[in-house]
């Protein structure tokens, strides 16, 4: 059975498409989308082993013309020189402007993939195929496209929607645990910003770090709720001007510890998580969420194997410095999304540089 979810923006909206097998009808998903014939997918060396053939034979087989092409794997080559070898190979097999890039891969992969269509002729199709947990329930839904600037994470990018979203949860069976385990943190997010529900439902479930069985209905139930969580927010409010900056929660701080520590030791999901952590902190300092709730993220956290402290060497006063850097700054105001009951978030620039600093200080 397959779940649709709508995105609903004016005249870009678009279907998120849930179902078990659906990588091998890929190409009937894009058919009806009236496409021109060309298809540049972009995957890296690991996913492509995978599931790479059965992507292209789907598209050949609904009529496209494919080349692919692999980047190398992880964060550290989340780069413009990446995205640089993407226009490479859309100049080599001459994509026009009704062409179509696939992302076939996790959120590295879709950001990139969806900036270089951005841009490729000043925007073409693009249609995200996530594999990883991650990219299902976040990266691949609502258009933040981009790569890292080498002194902050994302600080290069544009939304550029996709034509469709195609979620087949049966890769995740080769998704590496602490990979899993770091998607779980943006699930955990959503229930905290915007559904008490899921939370609870999270709370209730056993071996939340050992959930990569695809046939079970809890992943199904997580995925979908995820993703509907996603289109909500985004369907109000596209571009951020509003609403959209709750999607950051536990990002402040988060993209801080993941920039500065060379995106090697810890996972976007991991860093959210411990993001997540001092986010909660910093509104029980300040008086905006119980002791009681704090307890139970963190908890929820830990229950999922994500770490909850910031690295011991890690100096506080960069991770403050860093925090200018933070796209929701604002007349040079940081500015945190803060937890105020479980489902329920505020956005505050009234959080000082003491408060950030013992609170960092007490997690590390
Ligand atoms: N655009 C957005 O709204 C948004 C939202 C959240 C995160 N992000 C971005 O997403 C990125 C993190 O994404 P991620 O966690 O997916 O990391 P990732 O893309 O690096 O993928 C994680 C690892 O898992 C491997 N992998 C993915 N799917 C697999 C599968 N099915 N089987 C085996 N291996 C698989 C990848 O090769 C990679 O090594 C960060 O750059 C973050 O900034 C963007
Ligand atoms: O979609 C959004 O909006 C988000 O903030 C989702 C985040 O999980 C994601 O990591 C996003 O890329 C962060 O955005 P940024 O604008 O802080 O780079
Ligand atoms: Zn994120």
């Amino acid at each position: 059975m397959t779940s649709v979810i709508k995105v609903d923006i004016p005249e870009k909206s678009y279907d998120i498409a849930i179902a078990p097998g659906s990588l091998d009808q890929l190409g009937e998903q894009m058919a009806s989308l009236q496409l021109g014939q060309k298809v540049l997918l972009v995957s890296n060396p690991m996913i492509f082993k995978y599931y790479g053939e059965r992507a292209i034979a789907s598209l050949k087989n609904a009529g496209f013309e494919v080349t692919s092409y692999n980047l190398p794997p992880g964060e550290r080559y989340k780069t413009l020189n990446s995205i640089q070898k993407i226009y490479d190979i859309a100049l080599e097999n001459r994509l026009e402007r009704s062409s179509t890039m696939v992302a076939l891969g996790g959120g590295v992969i879709g950001d990139m993939t969806g900036f270089a269509a951005a841009t490729w002729l000043r925007g073409i199709n693009v249609v995200q195929i996530p594999t990883s947990l991650l990219a299902m329930v976040d990266s691949a839904i609502g258009g933040k496209t981009g790569v890292n600037h080498p002194h902050g994470k994302n600080l290069i990018g544009a939304f550029h929607q996709p034509r469709k979203v195609v979620i087949d949860p049966e890769v995740l069976k080769t998704l590496p645990v602490r990979e899993f385990r770091a998607g779980m943190a943006e699930v955990i997010k959503y229930g905290v910003i915007w559904n008490a529900e899921l939370f609870t439902q999270l709370e209730a479930s056993k071996h939340l770090d050992q959930l990569r069985y695809v046939k079970s209905d809890l992943i199904n139930y997580i995925i979908t709720h995820s993703c509907q969580a996603k289109a909500d927010v985004v369907s109000k409010d596209e571009k951020e001007s509003g609403l959209r900056a709750i999607l950051n929660y536990g990002h402040t701080i988060g993209h801080a510890v993941e920039s500065l520590t060379g995106y090697r030791l810890l996972k976007h999901g991991e860093a959210v998580g411990i993001g997540m952590v001092a986010a909660g902190e910093i509104a029980v300092e300040l008086g905006l969420w119980q002791k009681a709730d704090t307890e139970r993220q963190n908890a929820l956290i830990k229950k999922s194997g994500l770490p909850t402290q910031i690295p011991a060497d890690l100096d506080i006063e960069a991770i403050i410095d860093a925090l200018q850097l933070d796209k929701k700054v604002k007349s040079g105001k940081v500015r945190f999304v803060l937890p105020t009951q479980i489902g329920e978030v505020k956005v505050t620039d009234e959080v000082t540089s003491d408060t950030v600093r013992q609170v960092l200080q007490k997690i590390q």
